[in-house]
């Protein structure tokens, strides 16, 4: 029997009518309808679980449709989240699909709405939102199966609270990172000047204003090098000068040209200047717009291979290594009928791709639709821009240039997406999700999709919580409140009761009070936009007992309006007592991160100044204090990509890039 009526049968004959008919109450979130996520809400579908929640903020691309089958053409730009529950639903006409068009981390789906699943299903893409379920999951105790594919590469991984290991037990690898001067005056490999051009240019040209007057100012206060402030004086008046013409609805065009002579001209002059700088290292060379553009460009080198058919350059010596980048606008690499993306441009196509989408990024910009633009490996212009000025920094510097395609993959960070591999682990996925169900715990497995062929799938058995981990040890709890007529301190003194330990309390990464800043506890929580979804976090200043991670919920709908504004859990939460404080890292290896594209977690900008939550200094400063006494609250924000730093002697790893 092969009609959808008939599906079930099978389903039923595997998995015995006991846990089919279970399975047909059993309310199942799925999150994420992407290549991982079409294929699961397909198993689920057919496997019989009966109520489905399927929860995607995204829309259809059209570089979607070649792996995520429930979607068709037509379907391009309309909800991801709908499209697939319209397409799967009648799979198996004895299921519901509802179909959530939002992001996870949205405040509404908050603990109580997580309370209201038997089971949670990852098919995520990024570490913020995976890490943001996993959270959810052991505040509402309720089981995550959670997934990824890298190519070839996949991994399933069942988490319980209590039982196993839960996303945050290990922490993930730290995002690759480049020395700052690497980056800023001594590129040496394509990907610092692909890094360069995403992560700093992009922001200067085309990011959000940031105005460094006052920093500078405070600086020359407290005696720092006048000389070095007045040079960066100058270059954030010449960038601002190029970010007021990027912006003026009457740019003619100059203004590619003044953004181009300033970056690979006055920039590279200014370095050139600096002679102790070139003693041991290849000078850059500044970049001729004129001269490009009419063809006479002589000076810079070029890695680009040699033309075909023995081609020569302008000079008359086959390009390679330390010859004269020619200017001709035949292509560098190859015939004519290479694919655009798949070849080199010579200098000249270079710039002429810098002036287009400078061009075209400036009518968006002058236009008023939009104040900012950030890359995006999927916005054509953007993608030019970074192609085109990472290339001429290359050139300038004497490194290989990189087509199109390949500073897409760079930038983007893409490893193919492969349909099979997705197929693979999403039956994995489902096969994990009935031993849950069947609270078969014992047949839970870690399972690795992996690239060998005699042994294409590895099982693990799950390891045990690790204790110092910063999120599955809390003790989770949850308080239900009117933020607006509910304070700080009534919330802590409540759910402490008797217990008189001293505690810090945080919010996310935020310091909201200490023993010795208590200023916050008469503040009612919305004024610190503590609000429905958020968590605060009261931890014992002598990491003796498990930090309390309190979720904010709403009063219930029931409740009169002159009833009380808080409502306290019944009985009050009892934290665990630690077995030994310890600041050391678990001693798990660190596993690789499974994710496909991650275009924002690969690279870490870290200012000296620990994140901006747009909290007030004061706030923010806490946060470098030691007084984190919490270890495992520690290394979770140091994980976070938070430096703590301990002392006033304290340095930042130079493996870091700082722009600022
Ligand atoms: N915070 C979030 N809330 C809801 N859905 C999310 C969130 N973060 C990511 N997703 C969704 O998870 C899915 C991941 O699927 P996938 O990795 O196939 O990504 P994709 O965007 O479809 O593909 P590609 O990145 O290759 O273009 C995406 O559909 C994405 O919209
Ligand atoms: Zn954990």
């Amino acid at each position: 029997m092969s009609t959808a009526a008939g599906r079930p049968n099978h389903a039923k004959a595997i998995l015995g009518p006991d846990l089919h008919a279970r399975l047909s109450e059993t309310k199942v979130l799925l999150v994420g309808a992407g290549g991982i996520g079409c294929e699961l809400l397909k198993n689920v579908v057919l496997t019989g679980f009966g109520k489905i929640t399927l929860l995607d903020l995204d829309t259809i691309d059209l570089s979607n449709l070649n792996r995520q089958f429930l979607f068709r053409k037509k379907d391009v730009k309309q909800s991801k989240a709908l499209i697939a529950a319209q397409t799967a639903a009648p799979f198996n006409p004895n299921v519901q699909i509802m179909p959530i068009h939002g992001n996870i981390k949205e405040p509404q789906y908050d603990i109580e709405w997580f309370q209201g699943f038997d089971l949670v299903l990852n098919a995520l893409d990024n570490l913020d939102a995976r890490r943001h379920v996993n959270k959810m999951c052991m505040a509402a105790q309720v089981p995550l199966v959670e997934s990824g594919t890298a190519g070839y590469l996949g991994q399933v991984q069942p988490l319980v609270k209590d039982l196993t290991e839960c996303f945050d037990c290990i922490p993930k690898p730290t995002p690759k990172t480049f020395p700052v001067c690497t980056i800023r005056s001594t590129p040496s490999q394509p990907i610092h000047c692909i890094v360069w051009s995403k992560s700093y240019l992009m922001g200067q040209f085309f990011g959000q204003d940031e105005d460094a007057t006052g920093e500078l100012d405070e600086a020359e206060r407290q005696g720092e090098n006048a000389e070095e402030i007045a040079t960066l004086r100058r270059e954030a008046q010449s960038f601002n000068a190029v970010r007021a013409a990027i912006r003026d609805p009457n740019n003619d065009g100059s203004a590619a040209k003044q953004a181009f002579q300033k970056v690979f001209d006055n920039d590279i002059r200014n370095l050139l200047s600096m002679s102790d700088m070139w003693r041991h290292r290849d000078p850059p060379t500044p970049l001729d717009y004129d001269a490009i553009m009419n063809e006479s460009f002589v000076g810079a080198r070029s890695t680009a291979p040699p033309q075909v058919n023995g081609a020569v350059n302008t000079n008359g010596k086959p390009n390679g290594e330390n010859s004269v980048q020619p200017a001709a606008s035949t292509s560098a690499a190859g015939p004519k009928i290479a694919l655009k993306d798949q070849r080199k441009l010579t200098l000249k196509e270079n710039l002429e791709l810098f002036v287009s989408s400078v061009n075209h990024l400036s009518a968006r910009l002058a236009g008023g639709q939009v104040d900012m633009i950030e890359f995006d490996k999927d916005d054509d212009d953007t993608l030019d821009f970074v192609t085109a000025s990472s290339n001429l920094r290359s050139i300038a510097y004497g490194i290989e240039e990189k087509t199109r395609w390949e500073v897409k993959e760079m930038a983007g960070n893409i490893i193919p997406a492969i349909a099979t591999t997705n197929a693979i682990i999403s039956g994995l996925i489902v096969l994990q999700a009935l031993h849950l169900l069947r609270k078969s715990y014992d047949k839970l497995r870690n399972v690795h999709l992996q690239f060998k062929p005699t042994v294409p799938l590895s099982t693990i058995t799950l390891s045990k919580p690790n204790p110092d981990c910063g999120i599955c040890r809390d003790t989770y709890t949850k308080v239900q409140c009117d933020p607006s007529r509910t304070t700080l301190e009534e919330v802590v003194k409540g759910l402490l009761g008797d217990d008189a330990r001293e505690v810090s309390v945080f919010e996310d990464k935020r310091v909201l009070a200490d023993p010795d800043f208590d200023e916050n506890y008469e503040k009612t929580l919305e004024s610190m936009s503590v609000t429905r979804g958020k968590f605060l976090s009261i931890a014992d200043e002598d990491g003796e007992w498990s930090t309390i991670t309190v979720a904010i919920a709403d009063l219930p709908l029931t409740h009169p309006s002159s009833g009380p504004s808080l409502i306290l859990p019944d009985p009050l939460p009892r934290p665990t007592k630690k077995a030994k404080p310890q600041i050391v890292a678990p001693s798990t290896p660190p596993r690789a991160s499974l994710k496909r594209s991650a275009p924002d977690d690969d690279i870490v900008l870290l200012d000296h100044e620990p994140m901006d939550n747009g909290q007030p200094a004061a706030k923010k400063q806490k946060l470098s204090q030691p007084e984190l006494s919490s270890p495992s609250k520690k290394r979770k924000l140091e994980e976070d990509g938070i430096v703590l730093l301990e002392g006033a002697d304290d340095k930042m790893d130079d493996d870091v890039i700082v722009i600022d």
